[in-house]
């Protein structure tokens, strides 16, 4: 019998989204666009007699950098499937910054957790009971979708059973910039920046990555939701000519092409990531 299961899953960067009001969490998500990332959350299951969730944070050279007790919607996944077990998340990219780490993190643990009691889940059923807790956390919406898989994405559909287009593009590189938390459950809790989010919302789906970036910065640009400083970063991406937009949703920009990590760096930690070429898996360790 093991005492302990891992499981590994890339973060998603949301360039733009529409909340789809279902009646169920299976039902309600949300359809857009975005990219996954080769960094995301790795979660390690081991028996206990009692639920926790301990959650770390890394440097690049591996230090641990930030430790956190509890997190609500992964103890929820644990209440749901009726099972205690001791969680650790241990991730690179800031939490709450638009990476998609509560989804990553969600569907590593319950793949971690699937394996350690043998409980018999389908892939989609482990995404099912990962995405009931981001909806009823209102930590994400398409997220756990869009992690089943690697390249960039369009949802076009809500859950985790809809249509998703993807297109990898290995070896593209993506970087990034925060400059502070935003917190996602506020602004899904707000109704006036989700209708000013659902009206800013582009029809169609990108064929190419530069076409995801111009989709998503004019969402940006309507949606209302870029702060000051995510303004200053976005001015000196155009200025450089380099393709960028705000991390949907996170104060802090994405960007692509040549120049982009030298103009980030100017603003922030700069974390270069490359497009996944696959999504949630278990590790060969
Ligand atoms: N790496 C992680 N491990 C465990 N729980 C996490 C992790 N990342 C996020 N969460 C949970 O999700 C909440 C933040 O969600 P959110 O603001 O949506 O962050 P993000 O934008 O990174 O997905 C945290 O308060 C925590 O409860
Ligand atoms: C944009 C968001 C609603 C949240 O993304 P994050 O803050 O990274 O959890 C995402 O889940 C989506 O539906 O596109």
């Amino acid at each position: 019998m093991d005492t302990t299961a891992v499981a590994f899953c890339p973060g998603h960067i949301s360039g733009y989204f529409r909340r789809v009001e279902g009646d169920t969490p299976a039902t309600t998500g949300s359809i857009g666009a975005g990219i996954v990332v080769d960094e995301g959350v790795r979660a390690e299951a081991a028996r206990a007699e009692t639920a926790s969730v301990t959650v770390r944070r890394r440097s690049r050279a591996g230090a641990v950098i930030e430790t956190m007790t509890g997190s609500p919607p992964v103890e929820y996944v644990l209440e749901r499937l009726g099972v205690t077990a001791a969680i650790t998340t241990e991730c690179r990219l800031p939490i709450g910054a638009g990476f998609g780490m509560s989804a990553a993190a969600l569907l590593a643990a319950t793949t971690a957790i699937n394996r350690l009691h043998n409980l018999g889940l389908s892939a989609g059923e482990v995404a099912a009971f990962a995405h009931e807790a981001e909806v009823v956390h209102r930590t994400g919406l398409g997220d756990v979708a869009a992690c089943r898989g690697g390249g960039f994405v369009c949802r076009k559909g809500p859950g985790i059973d809809a249509e998703i287009v993807r297109h990898y593009e290995p070896g593209a590189v993506i970087t990034a910039v925060t400059l502070g938390p935003l917190s996602t459950a506020s602004v899904l809790s707000s109704p006036g920046r989700m209708e000013a989010i659902r009206a800013a919302y582009p029809e169609g789906c990108p064929e190419t990555l530069e076409e995801l970036f111009s989709f998503s910065r004019g969402f940006a640009e309507k949606s209302g939701l870029i702060s000051p400083e995510v303004r200053s970063v976005l001015a000196a991406c155009d200025e450089a000519g380099v393709l960028a937009s705000m991390t949907m949703l996170g104060n802090g920009v994405f960007a692509y092409g040549e120049g982009a990590e030298e103009t980030l760096a100017a603003f922030g930690e700069v974390f270069v990531l490359r497009t996944a070429d696959r999504g949630v898996h278990i590790p060969e360790e």
